[in-house]
């Protein structure tokens, strides 16, 4: 899957074929003001304001506490961005902002968009100097409650397309009855294994903010004792003896050096039953210079930015598996999420 610019018509073709359209300043001074734009309208709350009935200008300012003014140029970008249609004087909500937009769907991805506009934005102001020191922000150290709470949201908004996919096609082993899900914060990929797998039971190791703030969320699942938490760290805590038959990792690895990945692929390794698997579920570091994968390669500079580690090719993911002596299984690619893949390993 690609973004891309596509022409309208045969000159704007022609034009894009000749090196005529100064494509940089597309992403200089068009992208930052969309995502800035779509951030805030998030947190207004101007989408879920136009779903519940306010479809004028004046209702969606009077709603949303914003200047009229400004809102005829949000609400104007908006509409060409694809979220709304505007049909005498009446705003209405496109599919996609049904789909994608309403703040308590499970698929919703309202909460990340509130975790970036509070608290990931002002992280982009260091970019310059993460990129003369390549040294990043490690804001798991230096999160306010309030922000783990923006943070988990965010996380549970981010996964809620993958988890469906996930618990349809991620392998499970035959009788499985017990899984550790390090570093899983709201839980949503152990929930989805274990609805379909009525013997299985997770836990989810993760940080004492995190834990603090997720353990609601999963309480809305409903699974009770089947599915719980666990404070702890994946770095300095071991993970027991033959306990597991399916550990998950995901959307750990891009926060931890190298080092400590294979430290948590050895404990891993040793924690797992015969026949149990390891499931590394990671965005994919595209090689320099392959097929464009905008989605790889800008998290890759995120987490750059805001972990100091950076997301990992398969063969780097793979090696630290085969290192704690666990054999290579299958990569699974996400049809739902471009970028993303399962990097499985067993026992
Ligand atoms: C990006 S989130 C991923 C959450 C979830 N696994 C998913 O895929 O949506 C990373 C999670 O790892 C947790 N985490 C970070 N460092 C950790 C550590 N050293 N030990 C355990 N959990 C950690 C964070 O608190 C957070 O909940």
């Amino acid at each position: 899957m690609q973004l891309k610019v596509s022409p309208d018509n045969p000159l704007e073709w022609l034009g894009l074929l000749m090196n005529m359209v100064p494509m940089p300043l597309l992403h200089a001074q068009i992208f930052p003001v969309i995502s800035k734009a779509v951030l805030e309208a998030a947190d207004a709350g101007v989408f879920d304001a136009v779903m519940q009935g306010a479809t004028t200008l004046d209702a969606i300012a009077e709603t949303c506490k914003l200047n009229p003014k400004a809102t005829t140029e949000l609400m104007g970008l908006l509409t060409a961005l694809g979220y709304f249609t505007y049909r005498n004087e009446q705003f209405a909500p496109t599919k996609m902002t049904r789909r994608w937009m309403r703040p308590d769907d499970s698929e919703s991805v309202h909460g990340m968009m509130v975790f970036n506009n509070r608290v990931v934005w002002p992280w982009l102001e260091r970019m310059g100097a993460y990129l003369r020191t390549g040294e990043g922000i490690q804001y798991h150290d230096m999160l306010t409650p309030e922000q783990w709470g923006y943070y988990q949201r965010a996380m549970m908004a981010a996964t809620g397309t993958e988890a469906k996919e996930f618990g349809r096609r991620a392998p499970v082993p035959k009788g499985a009855t017990h899984m550790l899900d390090i570093g899983g914060a709201h839980g949503q990929h152990s929930v989805a294994l274990c609805k379909r797998n009525p013997g299985l039971q997770s836990i989810i190791l993760d940080l004492p903010g995190a834990v603090e703030q997720s353990t609601p969320i999963l309480a809305q699942y409903g699974l009770g004792d089947r599915v719980r938490h666990q404070v702890g760290n994946a770095v300095t805590d071991e993970f027991g003896e033959q306990a597991y038959d399916i550990i998950l990792m995901s959307s750990l690895a891009h926060h931890l050096t190298a080092e400590q990945n294979q430290l948590v692929a050895e404990k891993a390794a040793r924690a797992l039953r015969p026949k149990g698997v390891f499931i590394i579920n990671e965005f994919i570091r595209p090689e320099i210079g392959s097929r464009p994968d905008l989605v790889g390669s800008s998290t890759d500079l995120y987490f750059g930015l805001s972990s100091t580690a950076g997301n990992w090719t398969i063969d780097e993911i793979s090696t630290w598996q085969e290192r704690a002596g666990l054999e290579p299984y299958k990569v699974v690619n996400y049809m739902s999420i471009p970028g993303r893949a399962m990097v499985v390993a067993r026992k």
